[in-house]
């Protein structure tokens, strides 16, 4: 028999002996704690971990999904985060759709654990539900996340896991949500909330689809990323976190595009304002209050709809502290913003910047102007490279649309039009040509009966200018002076109107 066949015999008597060694000593605290206390005040196990607890190895936080009365962000980027990390081996999932959302959800069950590794420390969290006591007896539920690491990482975990996984999830929330877009319209009658009824933005413009400027489309989303960085800039300078942009251009150019690009490039919903529903401040504030942050309020054809605001306001009310009017509107949003909400922009659209009130083109009103003009050579050739593939700007064809593009004012609403008349790039192509050419007769001839009609009345000018000429002469014939004008002033109270335009004669002679 060799050492190795004597030691087991050994060592497994000498565990037996531990064993019960153990064992009598659990008996007799078991015994004593059963003794000594009430078995429902303190359980057995609780006696354990407050002997054998200190030297465990484990921390173990606790996650509550509520905070007294306030949601718990902790817990609500867990349950975020979590759903990226469900392994294959996990037994229960919960599945979950809303109408808003495009894909199911899956999250873990009660009870099921999910292991997450930072910077090779190996976590543990676990979710558990149950009824909640402390709600009065009542059967709400009480959801929380318990997380276990070695007690060695503990400021690790605090200082830079729990960070990233808040961080994660706010990446996660954004990538998965749908882009809405609410207006009041069938709302108005509703008192109930701020009247907004919403649908899910399915316009597919982006940044990559739009024809415009490519500088100025640069520009605009450098200064939307700016934006959305400088939470604490603002707050220092002591601005509200708002920024306005004024979107000029004719009817086609993209202007509603660009609004959903934007909104499409940051996640902001959009709440369309229809001002000829509002007939009052309250009923703006009422509206504007029930608009949530990071959002885009539009107000769409502002020129128009404060024309007819003013009308149906003077209408609707005499007195003028119930008028609603285009600055006051301007100053009350201004007002309210900078008192609540939080990463706001504001866009106003017209076709004529002309035709506004200088209250909103006023310096420091709008934060920029942007102005969408008809289709550049480059604008053209992103809506090709859109429609028909980036090839199609190779054929043949294509050089000729560009010098027509050049040379005439084609909004890009028009081109796109004719590039969705087909599939086949040769046939679109041949299209679009013969709809520039189109346009361009069309337009030529437009500009020859102006031109007729202009020539015609000019005409009738220097009818008049002769005919006038010879009144003068003849007056000039009968010798009467100015001085006998004057006179004949005096008498009748009249002036003498000659019809030369800009003769001596057609202004009041002065007494
Ligand atoms: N700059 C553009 N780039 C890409 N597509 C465009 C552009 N402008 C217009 N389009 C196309 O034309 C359609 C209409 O354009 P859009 O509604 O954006 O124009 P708008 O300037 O808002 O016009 P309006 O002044 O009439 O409101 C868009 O859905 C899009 O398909
Ligand atoms: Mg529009």
């Amino acid at each position: 028999m060799n050492f190795k066949d004597m030691a087991v015999p050994q060592s497994v008597s000498a565990l037996f002996s531990a064993y019960a060694s153990f064992a009598t000593t659990m008996m007799l605290i078991r015994s004593l704690t059963n003794e000594l206390l009430p078995a429902k005040l303190i359980s057995f196990s609780s006696i354990f971990v407050y002997f054998f607890g200190s030297i465990s190895s484990q921390t173990k936080l606790v996650i509550e999904e509520n905070s007294g009365f306030a949601m718990n962000e902790v817990f609500q980027a867990a349950e975020f985060y979590l759903r990226t990390k469900i392994s294959p081996s996990i037994d229960t999932l919960k599945v979950t759709k809303t109408p808003r959302q495009k894909k199911v959800t899956l999250s873990i069950d009660k009870d099921q654990e999910i292991i997450d590794y930072f910077e090779n420390i190996r976590l543990q969290w676990r979710f558990l539900c149950s009824v909640d006591e402390r709600n009065g007896g009542g059967s709400r539920e009480k959801r929380q996340f318990e997380l276990s690491f070695p007690k060695k990482f503990r400021d690790r975990i605090v200082d830079f896991y729990l960070p990233y996984v808040l961080r994660r999830a706010k990446e996660i929330k954004e990538e998965n949500k749908v882009v809405k877009i609410f207006s009041q319209e069938c709302q108005y009658d509703d008192d109930s909330g701020g009247n907004w009824g919403s649908v899910n933005l399915e316009h597919p413009a982006t940044f990559d689809t739009l024809a415009m400027d490519p500088e100025l489309k640069q520009s605009i989303i450098e200064d939307l990323d700016r934006f959305v960085r400088r939470k604490d800039f603002y707050k220092k300078v002591g601005k509200a976190w708002k920024r306005g942009y004024l979107l000029e251009g004719p009817p086609g150019t993209g202007k509603s595009s660009l609004i959903a690009a934007m909104a499409n490039y940051l996640k902001f919903d959009i709440y369309d304002l229809d001002l000829t529903n509002m007939y009052s401040n309250s009923d703006l504030r009422r509206v504007l209050l029930a608009t949530t942050n990071r959002s885009i309020l539009v107000i769409e054809d502002i020129d128009c709809s404060v024309q007819i605001q003013n009308r149906q306001s003077e209408e609707h009310f005499d007195q003028s502290s119930s008028k609603f009017t285009l600055s006051g509107m301007l100053n009350f949003i201004d007002g309210l913003w900078s008192s609540c909400g939080d990463e706001r922009i504001i866009i106003f659209t017209t076709n004529n910047k002309h035709r506004l009130d200088p209250a909103l083109l006023r310096a420091g009103r709008m934060d920029m102007h942007i102005n969408m003009s008809y289709c550049s050579r480059e604008g053209l050739r992103v809506l090709v490279s859109n429609y028909l593939g980036g090839e199609a700007t190779k054929h043949s064809t294509y050089g000729e649309i560009e010098e027509l593009i050049g040379e005439m004012e084609v909004a890009p609403a028009e081109i796109a039009e004719e590039l969705m008349k087909g599939e086949e790039t040769e046939a679109v192509l041949g299209g679009l040509v013969g709809f520039l050419k189109r346009k361009r007769e069309e337009e030529r001839k437009e500009k020859e009966e102006k031109k007729e009609e202009k020539g015609e009345e000019e005409e009738k000018v220097e009818e008049e200018e002769e005919e006038g000429d010879k009144i003068v002469e003849e007056e000039e014939a009968t010798k009467k002076t100015n001085w006998e004008l004057r006179n004949r002033v005096r008498r009748t109270g009249y002036g003498y109107r000659g019809r030369g335009r800009g003769r001596g004669f057609t202004r009041r002679i002065p007494m």
